[in-house]
Parts: C-alpha cells; sequence; structure tokens
C-alpha cells in the first residue's frame, strides 16, 4: 500500500526549549540609544553603565548636627574635667567653611554640612554644653574622648570616582534614580523603547467589547500580551486580529514587520486546517528558525525571521501564549533593551503538592511562591492545561516539571523562574 507523503506541517523537528531560546537570541541586536530626562527614565533600561564622574560624598560630610573638633583636642575631657573649645565658625548645610580648625576651637555643623579643614570629628550636639546663645555660642564643653572620624562621611565612602555603579541594561527604578541624580545625570541614555506587534489569529474571536455569539470567543491574548510588553518598558502596536486567512494574515505580517522591532503572533501554529500562520511563515522570503519545542505547553511555538526581522508565533492556547512569551520574547525585549543576561534566574524551591501527571515532556507550569518556614516553595495556581486562562492569574513563577514516569511528590525540589 502506497501512502501519501507527510504534509510538511506534520514532519517537525523538536528542539530543546534552551535551543530555542540560543536560536532566537542569536537575531537580535540592542537598540539604538536615546537621551530622557532624569524623571522620564523610570521603568527604561541604562543602554550604557552609570559611572560616577566624582566621589560620593564629595566632601567630608557631616553626620550629625553637633561640633566638628579635633578628637586630639578632647582626649582628656571628663564629665569632672569638660574641655572647652572655642567656636569659630557655623556651617549650615550647603555653606563651605572659610577657615580651618584649629588647636583649642570648634565649628558648629549641621547634619550634611562640610566638614573644615583639621576637624576630624563631629561630636553631637546632645552630648556637647555650650556657652553663649543657644544658637550663637561662643564656647563648647566637651566631657568625654572621641575616636577620630567620629560622624563624619569621607569622600568618595560610599561611592568612589570612577566606579561602575549600575550596569548597562539595569532597569530604572528608585534606587537607581537615586544615583542618577546624585552623579548629575540629568538626562539618561536609555534604549529605544522596543515596538513589539501583535497579531492574533483566529476565526473565532471577537473583540472584547463584542457579544458571544455561538462559537466564538473574544481575543484574550491581545490584552495579555500588551499588559506583558508594556510591563517590559516595551510599546504594544495593536495590530489587531484576522481570520484564518492566509492572504490576510501575511498581509498583516508585512504591515507588522514596517513598523515593529518584532512582531508576535498568536495561534494557527499547530498541524489544523485553518492553522494558518504555517502558511504565511512557509512564505520564500520567511526563514524559519524552528517550529517545534520539546515542551509542554507552547510545543507548536515557532520562529522565523524575514530579512533580519524576527517573528515569534505563539501557541493560540492562552496557557501556551503566556508561557512562550517569558520563555523565548521576554528574553528579546530585554536584549533589545541592552541587557547582557536576559533570561530568568532559575531558584531551588520544594513543590508544595504533588503534581502526579505523567509527563512525556518538560513541562512548565504557573505557580506561585512563598516561604514557609524558612524555606522556599511553590505551588501550580491550578489546572496547568495549555486552553486555561484562570491559572494565569496571580502566577508568580514558572515551575519546571522534567519528563517523568510517574509524577511528583509533595516536598521534592523542583527548579522555578521568577517572573518579573
Ligand atoms: N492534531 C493536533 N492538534 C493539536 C496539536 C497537535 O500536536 N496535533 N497541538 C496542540 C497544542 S499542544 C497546542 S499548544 C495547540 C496550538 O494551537 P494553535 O497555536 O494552532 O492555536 P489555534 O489553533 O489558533 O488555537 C488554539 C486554541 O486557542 C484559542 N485561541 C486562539 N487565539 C486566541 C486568542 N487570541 N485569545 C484567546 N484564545 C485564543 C483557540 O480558540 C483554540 O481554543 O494545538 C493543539 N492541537
Ligand atoms: O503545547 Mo500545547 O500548549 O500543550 O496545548
Ligand atoms: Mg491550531
Amino acid at each position: 500500500m502506497q501512502h501519501e507523503p507527510l504534509p510538511e506541517r506534520f514532519r517537525r523537528h523538536a528542539l530543546l526549549p534552551e535551543e530555542a531560546q540560543r536560536l532566537i537570541l542569536e537575531c537580535v541586536r540592542p537598540l539604538e540609544i536615546e537621551r530622557v530626562p532624569l524623571l522620564e527614565a523610570w521603568a527604561r533600561r541604562l543602554a550604557e553603565p552609570l559611572v560616577a564622574p566624582h566621589p560620593f560624598p564629595p566632601f567630608r560630610r557631616s553626620g550629625m548636627d553637633g561640633y566638628a573638633i579635633r578628637a586630639a583636642d578632647v582626649g582628656a575631657a571628663t564629665a569632672e574635667r569638660p574641655i572647652t573649645l572655642e567656636v569659630v565658625e557655623s556651617l549650615p548645610s550647603g555653606v563651605e567653611p572659610t577657615r580651618a580648625i584649629g588647636a583649642g576651637q570648634a565649628a558648629r555643623i549641621m547634619t550634611g554640612g562640610m566638614v573644615p579643614e583639621g576637624a576630624d570629628a563631629v561630636v553631637m550636639l546632645e552630648a556637647t554644653k555650650h556657652v553663649g546663645k543657644a544658637d550663637e555660642p561662643h564656647f563648647v564643653q566637651i566631657s568625654k574622648p572621641v575616636l577620630p572620624g567620629l560622624n563624619i562621611a569621607d569622600i568618595g565612602c560610599e561611592i568612589q570616582n570612577g566606579a561602575t555603579l549600575i550596569p548597562a541594561g539595569a532597569l530604572v527604578q528608585a534606587g537607581e534614580s537615586a544615583l542618577l541624580a546624585a552623579c548629575g545625570y540629568a538626562t539618561v541614555a536609555v534604549a529605544r523603547r522596543p515596538r513589539v506587534g501583535i497579531l492574533s489569529t483566529g476565526n473565532e474571536l471577537l473583540e472584547v467589547g463584542e457579544p458571544l455569539a455561538p462559537a466564538k470567543i473574544r481575543n484574550s491574548n491581545l490584552p495579555m500580551l500588551a499588559a506583558m510588553i508594556r510591563e517590559a518598558g516595551a510599546e504594544p502596536i495593536l495590530l489587531g486580529q484576522v481570520p484564518d486567512d492566509r492572504d490576510r494574515a501575511g498581509a498583516l505580517v508585512t504591515e507588522g514587520l514596517s513598523r515593529c522591532d518584532l512582531l508576535l503572533t498568536t495561534g494557527g501554529v499547530s498541524v489544523g486546517d485553518y492553522d494558518v500562520m504555517v502558511d504565511v511563515l512557509a512564505a520564500p522570503d520567511i526563514r524559519l528558525l524552528f517550529n517545534k519545542i520539546a515542551m509542554r505547553p507552547g510545543s507548536p511555538t515557532t520562529a522565523a525571521l524575514r530579512k533580519d526581522q524576527l517573528i515569534i508565533a505563539l501557541s493560540g492556547n492562552p496557557g501556551a501564549c503566556f508561557v512562550g512569551y517569558h520563555l523565548f520574547v521576554l528574553p528579546v525585549i530585554k536584549r533589545l533593551q541592552h541587557v547582557d543576561n536576559p533570561y530568568a534566574t532559575p531558584f531551588q524551591a520544594y513543590l508544595g503538592v504533588g503534581y502526579p501527571k505523567v509527563n512525556a515532556y518538560r513541562r512548565y507550569i504557573r505557580g506561585r511562591m512563598n516561604i514557609v518556614d524558612g524555606l522556599v516553595k511553590v505551588w501550580p495556581t491550578g489546572d496547568d492545561k495549555s486552553s486555561l486562562m484562570t491559572t494565569i492569574v496571580g502566577a508568580d513563577c514558572l515551575i519546571e516539571i522534567p519528563p517523568l514516569k510517574s509524577g511528583l511528590e509533595a516536598g521534592q525540589l523542583v527548579t522555578a523562574w521568577r517572573l518579573d
């Protein structure tokens, strides 16, 4: 008996997820740099390392309200025989001292003030007794010895001149904003926001505002992806949804590529009669990188290049679309924003409940982590079927379940990745 040759769409070579990640990332070049005002840099990624242009603090800074003195002057001070120093100057923050402190002298100084030459310690106000008007004393009494360096932050003790404080690719958040400001970065070099196109395919798809109709569902993948793309500091370009029609989908892919740095599609990548992305990506000017991955969910996740532009065709199943985004799309968005190692860091955790399913492929299940009695534990958010959306809600990690003949028991160690 003669068999028809197997159609192309059924003949697929499955890569390991890490091989698929590597193939994709090899095609990505960081985007050009733009300069934005510091206050607009929040949630963007640095395109250049932040290098300290000067030490910080830039002057010897008092850590207390009190008196700048010479420690040697009060070495013999006791409660019974306090030592009296002459107050030669008063130094609020922001005022440069006009004179050095000589033997037997002190300067009244405020927190953040510049410690004058000659002084090597600041004694807090509460440990002193002044003579004269409260805010303008002429003499101050110190009743115990102090160590040199007391309450003085030396030049550069926090940040050395020329130190690399933050690497390129770092997300600008609160701490980064503070450092950038302290170092005088009024404008910040950030990666241009990646433009990420989203195109959904499916005859069954309704717009979110449309009423339900028989056999139809609303397009939930598009807003889900848009939310994650925004979270990643990129700009979603909404190309909308098309029915399973090769020409219409192909035209939107072309339009998307002309407007985006990276194009995502959802649905139509499996072996079904209407899996239209398979045909679109078979066009002669498109080079397929892979169309099958040895994992669940999202085994038919596909990636391709047109010229040097990347198309990642995610599975239509919402759970698979979500996992595919985290494994394959987010690293691309990060690399476009100059992140050197864009992959999530794995951690080890104890499985909070058993996972009884027999498992032919590696699985990435949507999970939640928590610390219980000092141990990091992870739980599936619920059923990990690829078609489910409800178990995406609240997921803060992906739990790896290796291929197993017998499932896993509660308490076994697993690898997981934080979703952030
Ligand atoms: N005979 C086989 N059938 C299937 C296989 C297989 O190997 N052989 N693989 C299954 C696996 S695994 C996956 S994953 C899915 C992949 O499906 P597609 O990527 O082709 O996606 P569609 O067929 O278009 O849709 C699948 C599912 O998802 C729903 N969907 C699609 N788009 C959206 C959207 N924007 N928002 C919400 N939901 C969406 C769609 O209605 C379907 O229910 O194929 C399996 N089949
Ligand atoms: O590879 Mo699929 O996402 O398991 O249904
Ligand atoms: Mg399909």
